[in-house]
């Protein structure tokens, strides 16, 4: 016997640009991949179809009996975001994934839930002559933002929010000492290290009611990012480190203080090692410990430290 335990299907890497000609005479670009996964009721809400009766909403017979009458093609999918596109704002990014997530959810009677996923890429304004350039950017960074929005009938919509790829090196400034050692101990204690990470970190907002909801906090999703991402340099660069762990549970403390809307914060840092090389077998040469300055930056393997600090005493309000 045989059981479909998980579907959900949808169009993935829709990438999307929009361009917003400003009453000054500027244009703003906003260029975006979106990824849009729906899933259906499995049990209820039957239809009568000739004499037949079938599971309208069973989204899994499209998969175990090759009905395709309750399926809303991806293609389909991927019109209907470029057409919210035009209809809609696509900024802040958390608002647009909502907007598509509500649309899927209330359009379709057998659609119960979507899921939706933005990676906003980077285009900086450039700035020529001195000059902020009317419709000229470039990429400074692979760093993307993004978002996930989970709209549920009956739940609300779930917008989880966060940044990439943003990848920071100190020179000096972080320790790693007083670790446990045993016998299959060899890394030295140090109390002056290079560190460096590329950043992945999210921040989980309270379950909004219904878009109308997500609407009334818009303000707050850009200052959120931008809030985030401050800190995130902020303390790399300020604090001495004594190990990765620390260094990220402070990051999320103080994003969570920020922003009162915010249930969770999480990160996943890999740890790009950079190590000494001893160059003393070439006439003496000093490259090791107070002497050390040529190193060889490690691809892999890496460290990777993780960890989610949720709001204490229940969840956030708005
Ligand atoms: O900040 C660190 N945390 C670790 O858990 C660890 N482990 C390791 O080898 N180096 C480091 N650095």
């Amino acid at each position: 016997m045989a059981e479909l335990s998980y579907a959900r299907y949808g169009k993935d890497n829709i990438r999307l640009y929009k361009v917003y000609r400003n009453a000054d005479g500027t244009q703003s670009v906003v260029e975006m991949t979106v990824c849009i996964l729906l899933e259906g009721d499995i049990e209820t809400s039957y239809v009568t179809s000739s004499n037949q009766s079938y599971p309208r909403s069973n989204i899994t017979f499209s998969y175990t009996k090759a009905d395709n009458s309750v399926v809303v093609a991806t293609d389909t999918q991927k019109q209907t975001c470029y057409i919210l596109a035009k209809q809609n704002p696509v900024t802040p990014p958390e608002l647009f994934a909502s907007i598509i997530g509500e649309h899927f959810v209330s359009t379709y009677s057998h659609i119960h839930a979507c899921h939706v996923n933005i990676i906003v890429h980077k285009w900086t304004r450039m700035t020529v002559d001195g000059k902020p350039h009317p419709h000229s950017f470039f990429r400074d960074g692979e760093e993307t933002r993004l978002v996930e929005a989970v709209a549920r009938e009956g739940h609300g919509i779930q917008v989880k929010s966060g940044i990439k790829d943003l990848l920071v090196l100190k020179s000096t400034g972080s320790a790693f000492y007083g670790f446990h050692r045993d016998e299959y101990t060899q890394l030295p204690e140090t109390w002056d290290r290079i560190l460096s990470t590329s950043v992945e970190a999210h921040w989980q907002w309270k379950t909004f009611a219904d878009l109308a909801e997500v609407k009334t906090v818009v303000p707050k999703f850009d200052a959120a990012f931008e809030a985030a991402r401050t800190i995130t340099m902020e303390t790399f660069a300020k604090e001495k480190s004594p190990s990765v762990q620390n260094t990220m549970y402070l990051m999320c403390e103080q994003i969570l203080a920020k922003e009162s809307s915010i249930d969770a914060v999480s990160y996943s840092l890999p740890n790009k090692h950079y190590f000494e090389i001893d160059l003393s077998w070439h006439k003496g040469l000093k490259n090791t410990g107070k002497d050390a300055e040529v190193y060889a930056p490690q691809s892999n393997p890496n460290g990777l430290i993780q960890c989610t600090v949720t709001r204490k005493g229940g969840k956030s309000k708005l």
